[in-house]
């Protein structure tokens, strides 16, 4: 039984035994606990999209916006934690710890909340003010660090004080769901499982993502291939991130790209600062599951926001780089039928003050042409949605800083 309470870290009541059972009663119900939270979550809806000029095209945007945290590391979380507890990690009382650019730790924060255990997330010093709010509103406590330490400070924050160390970047691989659930009346938390039932199992013809962790690209990409779907999973990769590299041609899996990346970046996506990408040790994006690559310019996917707003699609960083991938991906098909699974995976409202704002846009990405390459991509991509034309042959030609 659980014993839900309004306290901010609610305890699970069980009765006490030898100590073994106890602790062993205790996961056991956190289990259940996080099974009663995978029915509360149900199914995050989509919204399709034809863009006007491009009517054989449909693009599905997965809105895990909508999930109890306002994003897709709610699923992820809970699949990391299940994992944690089936594995032994997280046990009564253990304190949890991982580095991350917002949305996990907030998505975390509310599991251990759940379970009533301690939360603190190591953040960029970068991180947007509001994405701090929303983990100490699930009472996660925060620690700012700058992005390439946030590994190592987590590691040694959970080793000093006896807590453990979630490790998204390194345990995601190993947590996430990728399997559909059979018979079983307790739901996968698969996205490309629960984005089947809603479209009456048909695959889509290409699902686009980027990569942060690259858990959730890596979990849709093995479910796709054990069962067989004829989906090609696509990563989009942002501008200085070493991922197009690494997937295409296994570089810098042993030397590190930091020295290549450019700020500010895509908040929560691409891998730069952070050293070589061993896969299941510092990186959760499996190669071998992703069948094209692309590479998409920051400023570009920062515009593909705005117009991404403008029709409806109000999400962040990585909703920017899917719509201008997906518009990309859909001109190619020309005049056959396609269908283009993306996810909005976090909203816009989390970026009012960053990438939606054009002085903090001029100012951070200056080195990158700021405003008039800014104005040129959001011109490039509306007239893309509009007739169809190709916006990232378009935008490379007529929005780099050179024809400025
Ligand atoms: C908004 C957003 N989109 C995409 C991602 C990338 O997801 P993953 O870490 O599973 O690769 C993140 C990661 O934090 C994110 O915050």
């Amino acid at each position: 039984f659980l014993v839900v309470s309004q306290q901010q870290h609610t305890e699970i009541s069980y009765s006490p035994k030898d100590q073994l059972t106890e602790s062993k009663e205790w996961t056991r119900l956190a289990i259940q606990r996080l099974w009663a939270e995978r029915e509360l979550m149900g199914t995050t809806p989509i919204h399709v999209v034809v863009p006007t000029g491009m009517t054989n095209v449909k693009i599905v945007f997965k809105n895990e916006s909508a999930s109890p945290t306002g994003s897709l590391k709610h699923r992820y979380s809970w699949a990391l934690m299940m994992w944690a507890l089936l594995e032994g990690h997280v046990k009564n009382g253990t304190h949890v710890f991982e580095a991350s650019s917002g949305n996990t730790a907030c998505s975390l924060g509310y599991m251990c909340r759940l379970l009533g255990l301690q939360f603190t997330a190591v953040v960029p010093d970068t991180i947007e003010l509001v994405k701090v709010q929303r983990i100490e509103e699930q009472g996660g406590s925060v620690v700012r660090v700058p992005i390439s330490d946030r590994l190592i400070i987590a590691e040694q924050l959970a080793k000093s004080t006896g807590g453990f160390f979630m490790n998204q970047f390194k345990n995601a691989f190993h947590a996430e769901e990728f399997h559909e659930s059979g018979s079983s009346t307790k739901k996968s938390a698969n996205l490309m499982d629960e984005l089947l039932i809603q479209l009456n199992h048909t695959p889509p013809g290409v699902f686009i993502h980027p990569a942060g962790t690259g858990g959730t690209l890596s979990s849709i990409g093995r479910y796709a291939k054990k069962y067989g779907l004829n989906t090609q999973i696509v990563l989009a990769d942002t501008q200085f991130s070493i991922y197009y590299d690494y997937v295409l041609n296994g570089t810098f899996s042993k030397q590190t790209g930091a020295h290549h990346w450019i700020t500010p970046g895509m908040a929560g996506i691409g891998y730069g600062a952070m050293g070589p990408a061993k896969i299941a040790e510092t990186t959760s994006l499996d190669p071998a599951v992703i069948d094209r690559v692309l590479k998409i310019p920051d400023l570009a996917s920062t515009a593909a926001m705005k117009v991404a707003r403008d029709i409806g699609i109000n999400g962040g960083t990585s909703t920017g780089v899917n719509f201008l991938a997906a518009l990309h991906i859909g001109a190619l098909y020309k005049t056959q039928p396609v269908s283009i699974a993306t996810i909005l995976a976090d909203s816009g409202k989390y970026y009012e003050m960053t990438y939606f704002e054009r002085n903090w846009i001029a100012q951070k990405f200056e080195f990158h042409g700021g405003l008039p390459i800014y104005d040129c991509w959001i011109q490039v991509i509306t007239k893309s949605f509009a007739t169809g034309k190709d916006p990232l042959e378009r935008g490379q030609k007529i929005c780099s800083v050179q024809s400025f």
